[in-house]
């Protein structure tokens, strides 16, 4: 079996974003991303700050690890990253998982197809808005919303756009027009990804969840989104591997 690299394997916890959220599930945090997001909060999969702690695991290997720290605890497995649609040989792990009759989750944001998609039970697709200062490849989104359109794959799929302002908030917009069949989550923008303060952290993302609610209730053009924030933030805070 080929290699993955991996960054974090952790749980059981709750799925704290978008489609599924509260749902008990274990993480798999892969390394490496074709993006470099002004606030990601999950840089070190990325700016070298973590290389070291990269692991190179087969499937196999991150099944044993899955099941040595969740034992029976879960049933459902989230992969995220980086960017997990770098990785071709992805597919090893997904199917394995589905052997197992585990439930597979996958955060990436839109900027890489994979066939492997088609396996996903619910796939989280996150274009990034102005913000972040990546620029979105809409003819490959386009084109990754048309291949999963094509395996009827629209039940197993989602869309969340990350809010920080004005700007993001109209690309959301944008987003929500051009997809019109896939459901769209808004997610509150966590500006201080390094805090160590979390009244004060939970605090700030609770009055901006309750701005990003105002201002979606009162706009007639987005009357089919959801509204969340990263709900294991308000717990947890900035801590990892939660
Ligand atoms: C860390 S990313 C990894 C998966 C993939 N690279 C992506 O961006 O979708 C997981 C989710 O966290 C979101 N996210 C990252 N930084 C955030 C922040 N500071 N505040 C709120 N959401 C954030 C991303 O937009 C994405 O939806
Ligand atoms: N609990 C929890 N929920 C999450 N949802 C998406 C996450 C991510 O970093 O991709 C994440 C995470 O890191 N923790
Ligand atoms: S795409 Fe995801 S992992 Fe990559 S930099 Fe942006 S938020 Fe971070
Ligand atoms: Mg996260």
């Amino acid at each position: 079996m080929s290699k993955i690299p991996v960054l974090e394997i952790f749980g059981p916890t709750i799925q704290g974003e978008g489609m599924v959220i509260g749902k008990k599930t274990m993480f798999v945090r892969t390394a490496g991303c074709d993006y470099s997001c002004s606030w990601c909060d999950s840089a070190f999969t990325w700016d070298g700050s973590a290389k070291d702690e990269i692991v190179q695991m087969t499937a196999e290997d991150i099944w044993n690890r899955l099941k040595e720290i969740g034992g029976d605890l879960f049933n459902h497995v989230t992969i995220s990253g980086g960017n997990p649609a770098l990785l071709k040989n992805l597919n090893e792990l997904i199917n394995l998982l589905k052997q197992n009759e585990i439930e597979v989750a996958l955060e990436t944001q839109g900027s890489r197809w994979q066939d492997w998609f088609t396996q996903i039970d619910d796939l989280t697709i996150s274009p990034k808005p102005p913000s972040s200062n990546m620029s979105t490849d809409f003819a490959i989104l386009d084109r990754i919303i048309h291949n999963l359109t094509d395996h009827n794959r629209l039940e197993q799929t989602s869309l969340k756009v990350v809010i920080f302002d004005e700007a993001d908030y109209q690309y959301a917009k944008g987003i929500g027009e051009r997809y019109p069949q896939i459901p769209l989550y808004l997610q509150v923008g966590n500006r201080d990804v390094h805090g160590e303060d979390i009244d004060n952290l939970t605090s700030t993302l609770l009055n901006q969840y309750e701005q990003l609610i105002d201002r979606v209730v009162q706009d007639d053009e987005l009357n089919n989104v959801r509204v969340l924030p990263q709900l294991h933030t308000l717990v947890w805070g900035n801590k990892r591997g939660v």
